[in-house]
């Protein structure tokens, strides 16, 4: 049977999706105890060592009414002495065992989260790209770490929890032993005691989920307006009044829950301490009324008070048992959730490898296309769209049976309107996604049927917008092979047209990139992507051509730096530049999932149809870029004009 429990948080009244409920499914808690098979021998070693400790902790009262009873009732002072010192060695013992079994515990707990961890992000990383486009990064990462370290304090406290109530029950049986009638009036004190401490316990557990809530609300809030793209949008766009007014607010919130845990944090060891003196008082009261009676002697009386005081920590610990086991179960849960989200793109088990260093043909044969739903690639939980209506929605098909073929070492521009399917197409050739009919094959393989390392040793791609970990020039380049020597670093950067750039920084190859590589210029990141691309040498080029006008220097630049990135490559490029246009062997029209009109620049304008169409339309005066002599030759002698690019219609 599957339930419904929640991580922590407070029953919410109204109907908003609630990030913490999380359904367990029955088999969870086998599925959990599956992770400790691997850390049995230590789970053994635990339940020896807390069974040593407990020993220690009723043993030591029982030596205090032997040091009573039998040393200084009878005057034996070596008796008294000698009881004494076993005490001290007891405690000592204890204190010994205490440490070895929280090291113990804690050896288990950070195992199993360990497993867990390294799973789970293995799984992330094989994913499919939708996933990633669909899921909130900060929602994500919240359950990958955050989570999973609250499971692991949990799990801490659930073990402490098991060595309790052996402690409870050892202890209740060795007050039985010495004193029934005692016995039976603690145990009667006990939920006078328990109950209002149960229910600070779950005020505290409510107020704990709702800061987690609040945290996660700022931290989600801060990490989008303080990434340097939000932090843009917010100089430009943003409110700066309202937006702190509601950061103050939010703060504020937080103040006030955090407040309001540290008193009933008090109120509750209050209490304890409270209950715990009343209680010794009543034993003292009751016992010395039996030890005048002669009814008990006065060494078990200490030894009772003494006990007393040693039940009522681990029944506290034992109180929020429920709560704790809940904590875990459901962030275990919260993980298997995202582990058994089967990736929508599979390597074959039978997968072969693609021939190395040989351009090889693409083609698409009737391909069809449409984005996955939700339902079929992420978790409710991980995003915004929740209700099952949204994520059952059926995107429209993009590709409607498009059929074309990229000769082995030649160039095919892909133009066409905004939205037209372009980078779709794109993303089918490096297997971001699975056409839903009809195949993608490179060099005559099904990229269903090859393997993912070799598919990826072979395409390079070149994204509008290249992307730079915050880190060195020279471990971002090096992240493409990471064996690369400093020559071919330097000759990859002088292929690219960068080197001189950076040459020029006071730290060469060692600059940092800044985050996400923002203090470069978008031509200067370009180039930086394109010598990424010519270390990795890969046989197949995806590149999709920056819209923005560059500067009249980085676009020769960046031309240049092209010439050498897609010589005797087969390269696939969304084209928005007319020189790249012009120099392609095959321009592909895309409009309305499928390939308009095919053929050279020449031959298109000849046939007088949509590219003719807008071509005309965009460029005023056709005949300065028609009349352009030979690209290659223009590059080498001269620094051309900056080229208005193709997107007025024609791509985004
Ligand atoms: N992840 C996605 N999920 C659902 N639909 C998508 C997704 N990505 C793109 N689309 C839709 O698919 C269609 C084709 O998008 P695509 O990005 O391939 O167009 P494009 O021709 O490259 O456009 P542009 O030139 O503006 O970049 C568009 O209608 C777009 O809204």
């Amino acid at each position: 049977m599957d339930v419904v429990l929640r991580f922590g948080a407070p029953t919410k009244s109204d109907d908003d999706p609630d990030p913490w409920s999380t359904t367990v499914r029955s088999g969870t808690v086998r599925r959990v105890l599956a992770y400790f098979r691997p850390h049995i021998g230590m789970a053994g070693l635990f339940v020896l060592v807390s069974g040593l400790e407990v020993a220690t902790v009723i043993a030591s009262p029982l030596l205090m009414m032997e040091l009573i009873d039998n040393g200084i009732l009878k005057n034996d002072l070596g008796h008294v002495i000698w009881m004494a010192a076993l005490t001290a060695m007891l405690a000592v013992l204890g204190a010994l065992f205490s440490m070895w079994s929280a090291y113990v515990s804690a050896r288990i707990g950070e195992g199993v989260t360990y497993d867990l961890r390294v799973q789970a992000i293995d799984h992330v990383r094989k994913l499919p790209i939708a996933f990633f486009t669909r899921t909130q990064t900060g929602v994500l990462v919240g359950r990958l770490h955050t989570e999973l370290v609250m499971a692991q304090q949990s799990f801490g406290h659930l073990l402490m929890a098991a060595t309790a109530g052996v402690t409870v029950v050892l202890v209740l049986a060795e007050l039985v032993w010495l004193s029934w009638l005692v016995a039976i009036v603690t145990v009667v004190l006990v939920p006078l005691f328990v109950v209002p401490w149960i229910y600070v316990g779950r005020v505290i557990q409510k107020r704990t989920g709702r800061l987690m809530e609040a945290n996660a609300g700022l931290g989600g809030l801060l990490q989008e307006r303080f990434n340097v793209q939000g932090a843009m949008l917010s100089k430009l766009f943003g409110r700066p009044d309202e937006e702190m007014a509601d950061i103050r607010d939010r703060s504020e919130r937080i103040r006030k829950i955090g407040v309001s845990i540290a008193i009933w944090g008090r109120l509750g060891f209050t209490m304890m301490a409270l209950m715990a003196a009343v209680a010794t008082a009543l034993v003292y009261g009751i016992g010395g009324g039996l030890v005048i009676d002669g009814a008990l002697a006065l060494g078990s009386l200490v030894a009772i008070a003494t006990l007393l005081v040693r039940l009522f920590g681990p029944i506290t610990q034992l109180s929020g048992l429920q709560e704790t086991a809940q904590t875990v179960l459901v962030s275990f849960a919260r993980v298997f959730e995202l582990l058994d989200l089967k990736p929508l793109i599979q390597e074959r088990p039978d997968a072969v490898g693609l021939e190395k260093n040989v351009a090889p043909d693409i083609e698409f044969d009737d391909v069809k296309f449409r984005y996955p739903t939700a339902n079929e690639v992420s978790l409710a939980s991980l995003e915004q769209l929740r209700t099952k209506q949204d994520r059952n929605e059926v995107t429209a098909e993009v590709l409607r049976g498009i059929s074309f073929q990229v000769k082995s070492g030649t160039l095919t521009a892909l133009v066409g309107p905004s939205g037209a399917g372009k980078s779709t197409i794109t993303h089918l050739v490096s297997r971001l996604y699975d056409p839903n009919s009809g195949a993608v094959r490179i060099g005559g393989h099904d990229l269903k049927d090859l393997t993912f390392d070799s598919l990826r040793a072979a395409i390079g791609v070149v994204s509008q917008d290249a992307y730079l970990f915050h880190d060195t020039i020279r471990e971002n380049l090096l992240y493409a092979r990471p064996t690369a020597t400093e020559d071919e670093l330097i000759e990859a950067c002088k292929g690219a047209q960068i080197w001189d750039l950076i040459e020029s920084l006071p730290r060469g190859l060692d600059t940092v990139t800044g985050d996400r590589g923002y203090r470069m210029s978008g031509g200067e990141k370009q180039r930086l992507a394109i010598a990424r691309l010519l270390l990795k040498e890969p046989s197949i080029v995806v590149l999709d051509e920056a819209t923005a006008h560059l500067d009249s220097e980085s676009e020769a630049a960046v031309q240049r730096a092209l010439k050498t990135a897609l010589r005797s490559r087969t390269s696939l490029v969304i084209a928005h530049r007319l020189s790249t246009i012009r120099e392609a062997d095959q321009i592909l029209v895309i409009d309305g999932g499928g390939v308009r009109e095919r053929g050279t620049h020449e031959e298109l304008l000849a046939a007088g149809g949509l590219y003719a169409e807008l071509y005309h339309t965009q460029f005023a005066n056709p005949e300065r870029y028609a009349a352009k002599p030979d690209i290659e030759d223009e590059l080498e002698d001269i620094e051309p004009e900056p080229e208005p690019v193709f997107h007025i219609g024609f791509g985004g």
